[in-house]
């Protein structure tokens, strides 16, 4: 392959792989456009000017659709690839790949079928690209974009305004600085008028990027000729006009072959008085060739650009991609390795708020410390252990016989009762710790940046998480509970035996008599008091007996408070953190193994949005990474 040949090549193959990827220049999508970076020699002209013709000349083969009106109405980048000498010709479309066309006929119709696909019957314009590849040894390698031709009025059946938006596309073209223009007016109209010159002269007034085609030499006025505007004296531009001569109307009738006619504009120039000092540099092949040669160096000159900004554009797009997460697979095996993945990214989170290195944790602790103990202190126990409820309560434990020695059954109605009263703040502790760990679920997951994509999972895992919290405060109540239980089963006897008093004095009646004595309880007076009092059945018993059992039972729940306020957390930590911290998602687990492909892959399902971005990011990035390589193996055969 020589360098030209790789080189324009190589600006095919980017311009296909642009149209493949929605880039065409135009759309009003917020990336930049590697269309627009790339070189190309954009075909102007007025109605009936014969830029058609010129095309057809070029590539040595009638295959563009004909009739009247508006016949162009999509841009058609002719993509012209040299094969050698005696090779079979063919045509390609990019829109149907595999398909070689060897009729050039049918080509026609599919250029004007394929329009008709996204314009529609209406005869409307649009500025998507077809695309036709056309492999011949008969042509030069260059790229060509065919647009409609530029026109005044639209003839019937087609859209008004039309003319104006074939004007807006055909400028949208020709205005980008990279772009090339064949400007093809006919010999036989006065230059000045000419549409093509016209917005040429508007969009490259210097004539730079400019190249004039003057058609119809043939039919100029006996007498006259075109020599003024070949030699660039009617219009200047910095490079030099060719004249052409097509195929009249009257050899497209006959038929004439393309080749052929080749022949004759040939010899048209050779011997022609007027141009043959200018006939080397006269004609359809003439032009092919220059357009080709510029067009390379064109491209040479702008390769270093063009990679600048691919590269940046792959910087950027890279770190947008970062920005929105990689793509996810789509295999059941990756998907289910994405989801555990997720799901430890967010466990590692939650974790670290429970041991430190993230705030929360210490709010647990916060329960034990403060709000166990305060809610015990809160405990009605004066209430219970008053002395009128310390006496019903004793008083209905011995029934019909007064205890003789000490109150056993009593004491143990007044210690269960008590007792009972620790559940609420038992309970009351599983529940804060519960919510602490609820809020630190949620904001592990949001947390988690990995996951702020998949707002279904998201789901899940709080869900996952919430059920494994209720099963975990479901187990530290009935934990919390037993100890409390626990409490009320098996008294402390070590206690009550340090309690020697008590017993030597109902041992001993005479001290209990002495002692009523000062009280003024002996007294029979007193005793009939006592006697009409709610208490009567035990008006033998001071209220001195009844405060020291009260006070007992007081000291003996005031030691069971401490141990509980100690164990309690103990029990919570186990059950609930400690679970937490080490299954909380095991269950979820579980279930995941057990799910197909489908819903796991629903589960990660993303913002639509957000997928859509991605989409166009990854196809952008094939798309520059791919150009990036063509040119990196151009450079290297350098
Ligand atoms: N004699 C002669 N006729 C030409 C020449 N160029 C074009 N024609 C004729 O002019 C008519 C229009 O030529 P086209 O090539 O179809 O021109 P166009 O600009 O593509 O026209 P539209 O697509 O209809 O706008 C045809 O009948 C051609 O045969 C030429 O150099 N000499």
């Amino acid at each position: 392959m020589t360098t030209m040949e790789s080189l324009i090549g190589l600006v095919n193959r980017i311009q296909r792989a642009c149209t493949v990827l929605g880039d065409y220049g135009s759309g009003d999508n917020s990336f930049s456009s590697l269309w627009e970076a790339l070189p190309s020699v954009a075909v102007v002209g007025g109605q009936s000017s014969g830029k058609s013709s010129v095309l057809e000349s070029i590539v040595g083969r009638d295959f563009l659709p004909r009739g009247s009106g508006i016949v162009t109405r999509r841009p058609l980048v002719l993509q012209l690839h040299k094969t050698d000498e005696g090779s079979q010709e063919y045509a390609e479309f990019l829109h149907l790949p595999r398909r070689k066309f060897t009729d050039f006929s049918v080509v026609r119709r599919e250029i004007e079928e394929e329009t008709d696909r996204i314009t529609g019957k209406t005869k409307q314009i649009s500025p998507i690209p077809i695309h036709l590849s056309i492999y011949s040894p008969n042509v030069v390698n260059l790229t060509l974009i065919d647009l409609p031709g530029l026109t005044k009025v639209a003839v019937e059946g087609q859209p008004e305004g039309i003319v104006q938006e074939i004007e807006t596309m055909v400028r949208s073209y020709v205005e980008k600085p990279n772009s090339i223009i064949l400007a093809i007016s006919p010999a036989n109209q006065d230059i000045a008028t000419s549409d093509a010159i016209k917005l040429a002269r508007e969009v490259d007034p210097t004539g730079e990027r400019t190249f004039g085609v003057l058609t119809k030499l043939d039919l100029m006025d006996k007498g006259t000729n075109a020599l003024d505007v070949l030699e660039g004296r009617s219009y200047r531009l910095q490079h030099p006009w060719v004249g052409i001569v097509n195929r009249s109307q009257a050899d497209i009738n006959k038929n004439i072959n393309m080749i052929v006619a080749r022949q004759k504009e040939r010899e048209y120039f050779a011997t022609s008085p007027d141009y043959a000092h200018l006939a080397s540099k006269m004609g359809s092949e003439y032009l092919a060739k220059l357009l080709s040669k510029h067009l390379e160096s064109v491209i040479r000159a702008r390769i270093p650009s063009i990679t600048s900004m691919i590269n940046k554009t792959i910087d950027e797009l890279e770190s947008e991609m970062d920005h929105l997460g990689r793509p996810i697979a789509v295999d059941a095996g990756a998907q289910l390795y994405t989801i555990l993945e997720l799901c430890r990214a967010f466990d590692k989170i939650f974790k670290e708020h429970l041991d430190g290195g993230r705030p929360g944790g210490d709010r647990i602790y916060g329960v034990f410390d403060n709000q166990l103990p305060a809610a015990i202190r809160k405990l009605p126990f004066d209430r219970h252990l008053s002395l009128e409820s310390v006496r019903k309560i004793v008083s209905e434990a011995d029934g019909y016989q007064p205890h003789l020695i000490a109150p056993e059954q009593g004491y143990r109605r007044l210690i269960d009762g008590s007792l009972k009263y620790f559940r609420g703040p038992a309970e009351a502790s599983v529940d804060a710790v519960h919510f602490v760990l609820k809020e630190l679920v949620r904001r592990s997951i949001s947390e988690t940046r990995e996951l702020r994509r998949f707002p279904t999972l998201q789901a899940e895992i709080a869900a996952a998480s919430g059920e494994a919290l209720e099963r975990f405060r479901e187990e530290s109540k009935k934990t919390v509970t037993r100890l409390v239980d626990m409490e009320s089963s098996y008294l402390t006897v070590e206690f009550f035996r340090k309690l020697p008093h008590e017993l030597e004095r109902l041992e001993n009646p005479g001290e209990r008599g002495a002692n009523s004595a000062d009280k003024g309880g002996n007294t029979p007076a007193e005793r009939g008091r006592a006697v009409n009092s709610s208490a009567s059945k035990f008006d033998g018993y001071s209220e001195g007996h009844f405060r020291r059992i009260g006070s007992n039972v007081s000291s003996y729940i005031g030691m069971v408070a401490d141990t509980l306020k100690n164990t309690i957390p103990k029990a919570v930590v186990y059950c609930q953190v400690k679970e937490a911290k080490t299954s909380l998602l095991n269950h979820f687990y579980t279930q995941l193994g057990k799910k197909e492909g489908k819903q796991l892959g629903m589960m990660l399902d993303e913002d639509p949005a957000l997928m859509e971005r991605r989409q166009q990011c990854t196809k952008r990035l094939e798309l520059y990474k791919s150009a990036r390589d063509e040119i990196d193996s151009v450079s290297w055969a350098r």
